[in-house]
């Protein structure tokens, strides 16, 4: 049986702000620290090693991994970073508060632009968009550098590092963590549980808690699991789905 553990970051300072993130690139909070510091503890006490891990080219996912690897006594882990596991662009509404927006524009409308499989959030204009001159998406033709994406566009993104990178090297035996991000995790997980555009809405992905999976030897999912306590894990999804409703 093979096993693939994957870990949204820790809570970041924009989570904490409850502001659309997307590919800005906020770091973790102290809470953050202590959500990936934890993870890495739980991951110990369930008895797993890893050979080797990946993230996203976000600070936040690449320093929760840092802390689980700390947390593990595993720094020297060979680490893979790339763009496809990044955050989904959230368009135009990068850097906007969650709730405010709902506020403005309806709970309803908020929740598609959240959690819709297919519609984009509003695009962010194309002087707006820095990442295009990034150099961490220099290898990226700068006309791919999204200006919005939906789910959808995620999985896009998403899947080939999947087929391409992360299950031949777990089906080949080795022992692979993941730190990525609430919807570039949501579009992995949607694949491998096989869950239904309209599904997929209701899947809310907590910050920092170890999610396990489980592959038959063809790398079919057998199981997926939560390490830590299933309350606490309740509260957390049940928080980040709340995130996108006008307060009062
Ligand atoms: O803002 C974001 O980039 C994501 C994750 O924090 O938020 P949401 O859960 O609203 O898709």
């Amino acid at each position: 049986m093979h096993k693939l553990v994957l870990i949204r970051h820790g809570q970041s300072q924009w989570n904490l702000e409850n502001r659309f993130t997307g590919w800005a690139d906020v770091d973790l909070t102290e809470q953050g620290i202590a959500e990936a510091r934890e993870a890495g503890r739980l991951l110990t006490e369930a008895g797993f090693r890893f050979d080797l891990a990946h993230t996203s080219v976000l600070k936040r996912a690449v320093r929760t991994l840092w802390h689980v690897q700390d947390a593990m006594d595993q720094m020297w882990l060979p680490v893979h970073t790339d763009w496809r596991l990044n955050e989904r662009h959230y368009g135009a509404l990068t850097g906007l508060n969650k709730a405010e927006t709902a506020a403005r524009y309806g709970d309803e409308q908020v929740h598609i632009w959240r959690r819709s499989y297919d519609t984009p959030p509003p695009a962010m204009e194309p002087q707006d968009n820095t990442f295009a001159a990034d150099p961490r998406y220099a290898d990226l033709d700068p006309s791919l550098v999204p200006l919005t994406e939906c789910l959808k566009d995620t999985v896009a993104r998403v899947l080939p590092y999947w087929h391409e990178t992360l299950a031949p090297t777990v089906k080949a035996g080795r022992s692979v963590v993941v730190a990525a991000h609430g919807n570039s995790m949501r579009a992995l997980v949607k694949y491998l549980d096989g869950i239904s555009d309209d599904d997929i809405a209701g899947v809310n992905i907590p910050n920092g808690v170890p999610l396990v999976y489980e592959f038959d030897a063809d790398m079919k999912p057998i199981t997926h699991y939560y390490l830590g306590d299933a309350e606490a894990l309740k509260a957390k999804m049940q928080a980040v789905a709340n995130q996108g409703k006008a307060k009062g």
